[in-house]
């Protein structure tokens, strides 16, 4: 088993206010990054997302316990130590965060002179990074001529210069729209691969923790509320925060028509149960709803259907209705059977 990347053990974070309480950013962070992993940390405003994401690089430094960084205390470490740390934990932001005055190439070799490389070395190393990102007619331009797309390239680039082992992503597709978006998140999938960088992202999209991620964790109030792989914690939702940001990113909405005739309870002998039913791994293609009309009789309504993939994993969804006297026995076979399956309410 590889060790993790990033290991935040029992980590607290508190900002002390004027005359009042502190302020407690975390709480007690347990957290282990897998190596070449794409982790996800998924979390509303104020969650403590930043204030986790910043102690990698030693921005912020822990109120109590450890951060290991490719085996180092970050939290502890001086500041030659830290220095060294940060040439290997790159990072991209929402806003870019480029030198307007500077162009692409000169905004790719900054942290480069930064860390006193001969020039000599600087543009060939520079013109790889943009070749890599997709910028090669870009060079020359200034960031004002870049579209967002184009100016988070350049982040990444830069971010990739000294050739770090960690990226550290916060919010870097927030500011972009929707295609903009698939292209940068397939372009850090792509360097995740190629360089076997680990990264460490924060979001406040499932899209984003869906379509890159193998690992995530939910935050809340500064707590870890669940966390593991993506497509586990995509299955089955334990925390109802996580099954908040699940809505809508996974799985199919009831139909207009049902929804307007739902109730909580059946109100008669022939009412039927609306059911989501989610097929997961190698259960993704099994007939079994099939199986349940063919063996048990239960007549089967799709309402609503998709199959998607989620960490390279069949990922299916329906909604259907069945008698809701039949219920208790089709949930259970379709239970026994690897299937998840979820009441939304009744019709009739
Ligand atoms: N320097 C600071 N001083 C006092 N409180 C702070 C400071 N930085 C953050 N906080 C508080 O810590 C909590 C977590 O903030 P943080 O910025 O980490 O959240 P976040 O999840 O990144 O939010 P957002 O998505 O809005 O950026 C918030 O209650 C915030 O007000």
């Amino acid at each position: 088993m590889s060790e993790a990347a990033i290991s935040f053990q029992r980590v607290t974070r508190r900002y002390p206010q004027k005359g009042g309480s502190d302020v407690v950013a975390l709480h007690d962070i347990d957290l282990e990054v897998p190596q070449g992993a794409v982790t996800g940390i998924i979390g509303r405003s104020g969650a403590g997302k930043s204030t986790l994401l910043r102690m990698v690089n030693g921005l912020e430094r822990p109120s109590s316990g450890q951060v290991i960084v490719n085996g180092h205390d970050v939290g502890a470490a001086s500041d030659s130590a830290l220095r060294r740390v940060r040439r290997e934990v790159g990072m991209i932001f929402q806003h870019f965060n480029l030198l307007a005055s500077r162009t692409v190439a000169e905004n790719i070799a900054l942290p480069l002179e930064i860390a006193g490389e001969a020039p000599a070395k600087i543009a060939p190393r520079v013109a790889e990074l943009i070749e890599r990102v997709g910028l090669t007619a870009q060079a020359k331009r200034y960031p004002a001529e870049l579209s967002g797309g184009q100016k988070q390239r350049v982040g990444i680039a830069r971010a990739l210069a000294t050739e770090p082992r960690v990226l550290l992503s916060d919010e870097a597709t927030s500011a972009l729209d929707p295609d903009t978006t698939r292209q940068v998140l397939e372009l850090l999938q792509t360097i995740n691969r190629d360089l076997g960088l680990t990264i460490l992202l924060i979001t406040h999209e499932m899209a984003v923790v869906r379509d890159i991620c193998s690992h995530v964790a939910v935050i809340e109030a500064g707590r870890i509320v669940e966390a593991g792989e993506t497509y586990a914690v995509f299955s089955r939702p334990q925390h109802p925060t996580t099954r908040s940001f699940l809505k809508g990113v996974t799985g199919v909405a009831i139909p207009h028509f049902v929804a307007t005739m739902m109730t909580p309870t059946p109100q008669g002998p022939e009412a039927q149960a609306v059911v989501q039913v989610t097929f997961t791994g190698r259960h993704a293609t099994d007939p079994m709803l099939a199986r349940l009309t063919a063996e048990h009789g239960v007549s089967v309504n799709i309402l609503a259907g998709a199959i998607e993939e989620i960490g390279e994993q069949p990922f299916g969804s329906l909604i259907v209705g069945l008698p809701a006297a039949r219920l208790a026995g089709s949930k259970a076979f379709l239970e026994e059977h690897g299937l998840l399956t979820e009441v939304l309410g009744y019709v009739g």
